[in-house]
């Protein structure tokens, strides 16, 4: 039987006149296989920089610099590898290269193109470092394909060591219909010492993971808890990102007991895709915020194909149709499918007016 991903493919056919069997490529197959190489490519990069650049010094210092070379290296790996591969699809990424331009901007400039030669396995010139990066300004939209990229999410995790996640998808028609997410700091599975996850869901083939650098892939689901008081949400570790006092009364509200697990970056969407958590609430801190597109596609697409549910804090599915951000919804959540609609109401309940 014709198999892809662990899933029996769509149609099999077999050539009557030369009774041969050819067996068609899976969607997005292509697509699904170059996402992963841009992903692990840039998650090196990433380790590399945190392994060179982070330390005691710069983190005392409050130097952000790490992050923003390895943000832009990032970027360039990715966007470089999706041109040669399809070059037609525009990018919509999240860094352009304003602040590496002219006088200003050579030294970091000078790192960036040194940091992705020392990863990448074609060189690059310096032109071609900047325009990869700014083959990410597309303003994305309603019709067509384009891919959505994060170099790094969770920036501040990066820093401290903790969860960072390179996030990609693929926006058909203003759909996610394939997500890749490289977590190098994320367990292999709860509780181990081994780090590093890939995980990468096509719409309508399930959700995967497998170690980052390598190895089978294994299919991911969601948890199938019914009764909330049972449950574990996850949320972010910043304050300016979600608010964690209205999540304290929601999950009062809930009878949820167990105290929040406190993550950076897409992370959380890898948590409720394997079942690690039930709910990732992301709560507006501002009436003005509009949610990013490349902070969700990759994790909408992963917890829907695990079985999970995505929405706003309404409940309306998320609308990546709106060019860059999802102007028309307001926060996230993230839950297994059986008690989406109660942490929803209860989402109402507490947020009352602000949640419209
Ligand atoms: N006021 C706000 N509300 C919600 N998200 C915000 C925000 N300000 C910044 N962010 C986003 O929060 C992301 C990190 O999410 P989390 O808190 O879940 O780790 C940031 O991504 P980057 O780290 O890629 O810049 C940034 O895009
Ligand atoms: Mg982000
Ligand atoms: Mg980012
Ligand atoms: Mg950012």
């Amino acid at each position: 039987m014709a198999r892809y991903a662990g899933r029996k493919l769509a149609s099999e056919q077999v050539n009557q006149s030369t009774r041969r069997i050819s067996i068609p490529l899976a969607y997005l197959a292509n697509e699904r296989q170059v996402a992963i190489q841009a992903v692990e490519q840039a998650s090196k990069l990433c380790q590399a920089v945190f392994n060179r650049l982070v330390t005691s010094e710069t983190l005392t210092k409050k130097d952000k610099s790490p992050v923003t070379i390895a943000d832009f290296g990032a970027q360039a790996v990715v966007n470089a590898i999706l041109a040669e591969h399809f070059p037609a699809d525009p990018i919509v990424g999240e860094e352009d290269s304003k602040d590496l331009q002219g006088d200003a901007g050579k030294e970091m400039r000078n790192k960036v193109v040194d940091l992705v030669n020392s990863v990448g396995d074609r060189p690059m010139s310096e032109a071609e470092v900047l325009q990869a990066i700014d083959r990410g300004q597309y303003a994305g939209g309603a019709t067509g394909r384009h891919w959505t990229l994060d170099p790094i999410d969770g920036t501040k995790g990066f820093l401290r060591g903790e969860q960072y996640a390179v996030c990609l998808a693929l926006i058909v028609d203003g759909q996610v219909r394939l997500g890749v997410l490289g977590c190098p700091n994320l367990e292999q599975k709860q509780g181990s010492e081994s780090k590093g996850v890939l995980m990468v869901a096509v719409d309508g083939q399930g959700a995967f993971q497998r170690a980052l650098d390598g190895g089978a892939e294994t299919p991911i689901r969601a948890s199938s808890v019914s009764d909330t008081t049972q449950a574990a949400f996850c949320e972010s570790v910043e304050s300016g990102h979600t608010s964690h006092g209205d999540s304290e009364r929601i999950s009062a509200l809930l009878g949820i007991t167990k105290a929040p697990v406190r993550m950076d970056s897409q992370c959380k969407y890898a948590a409720v895709a394997r079942g690690n958590a039930d709910v990732y609430l992301r709560l507006p801190t501002r009436a003005d915020y509009e949610e990013k597109i490349w902070d969700h596609a990759a994790g909408n697409v992963i917890v829907r194909e695990a079985g999970g549910r995505v929405g706003d804090i309404t409940g309306k599915p998320l609308d990546f149709s709106h060019g860059r951000t999802l102007a028309q919804n307001r926060g996230v959540v993230a839950t297994s499918a059986g008690i989406f609609d109660q942490v929803v109401g209860a989402v109402q309940n507490v947020l009352g007016s602000k949640a419209v």
